[in-house]
């Protein structure tokens, strides 16, 4: 199941959006995204109580259309939220901690970068791996070394079952490599966020992602 919905995963924060968020999101949704994580991070990001009215309306949306709303680092904001799970990173705190508070219907994803990270996770529980970056990207800045669509395949070789999400300067034309390599689906922010035409951006990379 988680598999499936993995296909298309939106990672977004109002700071990413050329459009209004909330309409970001349903546009993206109806053009065919399948997993979303609400990242409110960085230059421009909401604080506070407007965050939290933000993840209110987004998760509305989210659930309007089932599709699962996992937060971004904030153990406590997943709480207030209640949402359907927590995204953290390496540098995010104790994995095994996060994962023994959350609920038993909350998953948790972790960001790794190579084949020794995406073990651990497994390990300590994860429901699903992101891995990135997997091409260049402005969208973030303190990324680590790109290495490529190929750390995907050393991972699906060592963990045949784990549900894989890459990330990081993903876009239409480069989406299926990483695919091919062998993940689940592909985790997008600007494509996405800084069209013009929000529905039409995610239609051209369902096209790319779903396995027929
Ligand atoms: C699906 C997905 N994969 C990776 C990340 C990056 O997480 P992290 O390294 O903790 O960096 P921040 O996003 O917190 O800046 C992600 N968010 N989502
Ligand atoms: C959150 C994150 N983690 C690794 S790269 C990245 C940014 C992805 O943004 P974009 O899809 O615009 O390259
Ligand atoms: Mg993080």
């Amino acid at each position: 199941m988680i598999e499936q919905q993995l296909a298309l995963y939106l990672v977004m924060g109002s700071q990413n959006c050329k459009h209004d968020p909330v309409e970001t999101l349903e546009k993206a949704i109806q053009g065919g995204v399948t997993f979303f994580q609400f990242r409110e991070k960085g230059l421009g990001s909401k604080i506070g109580k407007e965050k939290i009215e933000l993840g209110i309306r987004l998760k509305e949306v989210c659930h309007q259309y089932d599709v699962p709303f996992i937060v971004n680092d904030d153990l406590e904001l997943v709480n207030e939220l209640d949402a359907d799970g927590l995204h953290i990173g390496q540098k995010d705190g104790d994995m095994k901690k996060m994962k023994d508070s959350l609920k038993s219907y909350q998953m948790l994803g972790v960001s790794t970068h190579n084949l020794d990270e995406a073990l651990e996770a497994k390990n300590l529980g994860a429901d699903y791996i992101g891995v990135g970056p997997m091409f260049n990207t402005l969208t973030k800045d303190d990324i680590e070394e790109v290495n490529g669509p190929i750390v995907i395949e050393e991972i699906r070789e060592q963990l045949p079952n784990v549900p894989l999400v890459g990330i990081g300067g993903i876009k239409h034309h480069n989406a299926s490599q990483v695919i091919e390599a062998g993940a689940n689906g592909v985790a997008v922010i600007s494509d996405i966020t800084q069209a013009e035409s929000v529905k039409e951006a995610t239609e051209r990379l369902v096209g790319k992602v779903i396995r027929l």
